[in-house]
């Protein structure tokens, strides 16, 4: 095991002090910053994700609003939850828990959120400010990624950048943060229809795995040195299998592990999208 590791939870533990700083230097001006989370049906994945999101504002300083509807629930009864919300004004930010029950319109819903009040920065307005360079809540996996990069010291200003995966919630805003004016880097955009992937990898100095494909990232496809981020979650035998081998930590420069990496700071990334929201209306 030669590769650094890229420590997502202890950099997540740093930015939380950091938003518990700014949680207390709000408090003093009488508020309350609260996260508030939508959970349709019953999934124990997405469960657990949002009790994670809830332990995480207890620990800042944030208050955290839950709401849970059943499985059955309807698309007209999830959008009056995001109305509700909208409208609340203990509620600072929140995030609708994706994946929505098969059969509901994911982005209408998520079209209805409050901009102002986009705690996981995926709202049309949000992805376009991102896209105009204009300051906006950012989409809480490629922040923490840039963050956990920033923190390790890791060189990005014209690093060569693979980023595979073009989901929306990772690849396709990561490779819109990277390519800002204050990150700089270049990147390359990979996903399923892309032709010959190992040669795109093996050319990157950041790799950015947002397959979702347990191991695609194999150690013969990395460039010595490189820095290379797990973001895939895929369950084998129970286990978190991520979609990076376990050798490639022979040859890279740093690796994020997974669990550990990209996970708790996806979670850090939505306390400071919430704080950000609270003191940009303070
Ligand atoms: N609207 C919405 N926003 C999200 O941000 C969102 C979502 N929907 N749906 C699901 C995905 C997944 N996600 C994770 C967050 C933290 C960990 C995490 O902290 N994992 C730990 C432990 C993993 C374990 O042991 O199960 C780790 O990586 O160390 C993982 C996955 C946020 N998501």
């Amino acid at each position: 095991m030669t590769a650094q590791k890229l420590d997502g939870t202890a950099t997540a533990k740093a930015i939380k002090g950091e938003v518990a700083a700014r949680v207390a230097a709000l408090a003093a001006k009488g508020v309350v910053p609260g996260l508030g989370t939508v959970l349709v049906g019953d999934d124990p994945g997405s469960r657990w994700y949002v009790n994670g999101k809830h332990k995480d504002c207890a620990e800042v300083g944030i208050a955290s609003l839950r709401v849970e509807l059943p499985a059955t629930a309807t698309q007209e009864e999830i959008e009056a939850a995001v109305r509700e919300l909208n409208a609340d004004p203990a509620c600072t930010g929140y995030i609708v828990q994706l994946p929505l029950p098969k059969g509901i319109d994911e982005n209408r819903v998520l079209g209805l959120i409050d901009p102002a009040k986009d705690a996981d920065g995926l709202h049309p307005t949000n992805l376009g400010w991102l896209v105009l360079g204009e300051d906006a809540p950012l989409p809480c996996t490629p922040f923490g990624i840039v963050e956990l990069l920033r923190r390790h010291d890791v060189p990005i200003a014209g690093a060569e950048v693979v980023v595979v995966g073009r989901g929306v919630t990772v690849g396709r805003p990561m490779g819109l943060l990277l390519t800002r004016r204050s990150e700089n880097a270049t990147v390359t955009l990979c996903h399923t229809g892309t032709r010959d992937l190992a040669a795109h990898v093996r050319s990157a100095d950041i790799v950015v795995a947002a397959a979702g494909v347990p191991g695609i990232i194999a150690a013969d496809m990395v460039k010595p040195g490189a820095a290379v981020l797990d973001v895939g979650v895929s369950r084998v035998d129970g286990k978190i299998a991520g979609d990076v081998a376990d050798d490639v930590w022979d040859v890279a420069g740093w690796v994020s592990p997974n669990p550990g990496g990209v996970g708790p700071m996806t979670r850090a990334m939505l306390l400071a999208n919430v704080v950000a929201l609270a003191e940009s209306r303070a």
